[in-house]
């Protein structure tokens, strides 16, 4: 199976970010990838009005374009995340949709683990105008192989890649807006160790660049494998790395270092509540 994650520069223009995914979508496809991942808030990004506007529901112009691609293109497309209108909800959902080579919907999955925080003086407060997901999701591609949704922040919360790997995920799905700022130091080890830990396949796209008028994003898309190693990264642009993924290969990793097999769930105690003692 080949895949590809997408690095974008999104802005508030959705025109644009459409346009610009649509082309980046192709040429991955064009290059052989049967799975392309798109960034979080690949539809827009900018600042709370910018995003409210460009909230739409889940048979707006984002997914059906999603779907029409996937379908023309005869590919499994994880369409990163984009601000879900609900009906009945006053705030978004960051929603994340796998569209199939059939051109429907395969699932569909809400962040989990909201941006509430702040890093160098900026505050991110994605729960101001987004209502958190509580399911974990695990998709198929056509050819059967498990995906695991997950979104940007999520990456910080193993609990949640283990759990995809338990049900089946063989390869993790990361759409991210990764602030610039935990980039440098954070993103590649978070990635290779949700790979190694779970002995998946790890693909991460990322947005690259400034979104006017306060965010940036570190970039950095890559494909790393289930022993760990990078298989490739995205240059400082807008782009697409691809990359061949060895199922077998996944297969003999699992057999050799049996680390999922050794788990010992009895003796793990989990705390009922998310507080944290001492
Ligand atoms: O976890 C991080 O450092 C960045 C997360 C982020 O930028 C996001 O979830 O939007």
């Amino acid at each position: 199976m080949r895949a590809a994650a997408i690095q974008l520069n999104a802005t508030a223009d959705v025109a644009r970010n459409l346009e610009r995914a649509d082309t980046l979508v192709r040429a991955a496809a064009a290059d052989g990838a049967t799975l392309v991942v798109l960034p979080e808030k690949w539809v827009a990004l900018g600042d709370d009005d910018a995003m409210r506007a460009a909230a739409q529901p889940l048979d707006g112009e984002a997914a059906t374009w999603a779907c029409a691609t996937a379908r023309e293109l005869g590919i499994d497309l994880v369409a990163g995340s984009f601000g879900e209108l609900v009906p009945g909800e006053d705030r978004t959902r960051n929603t994340s949709i796998h569209a199939g080579p059939d051109g429907e919907i395969h699932a569909l999955y809400r962040k989990i683990h909201l941006f509430d925080v702040e890093v160098d003086g900026v505050a991110y407060r994605e729960s101001d105008l987004e209502t958190a997901g509580d399911e974990v999701v695990v998709s198929a591609t056509a050819d059967g192989v498990g995906l695991g949704l997950s979104i940007c922040y999520d990456l910080r919360f193993p609990e949640l890649y283990r759990l995809l790997a338990l049900r089946g995920a063989r390869v993790l799905v990361v759409p991210a807006a990764f602030t610039l700022a935990t980039t440098r130091d954070h993103w590649e080890i978070l990635l290779r160790a949700r790979a190694i830990e779970n002995q998946c396949f790890v693909i991460a796209a990322n947005q690259i660049g400034e979104h006017p008028p306060t965010y940036r994003s570190g970039g950095r898309s890559m494909i790393v494998d289930p022993w760990g190693v990078v298989l490739g990264v995205v240059p400082d642009r807008e782009g697409h790395v691809i990359a061949d993924l060895d199922l077998a290969g996944q297969d003999r990793v699992r057999t050799k270092l049996p680390a999922l097999a050794n788990r010992r769930p009895s003796a793990y105690r989990w705390p009922e509540t998310a507080e944290v003692q001492g």
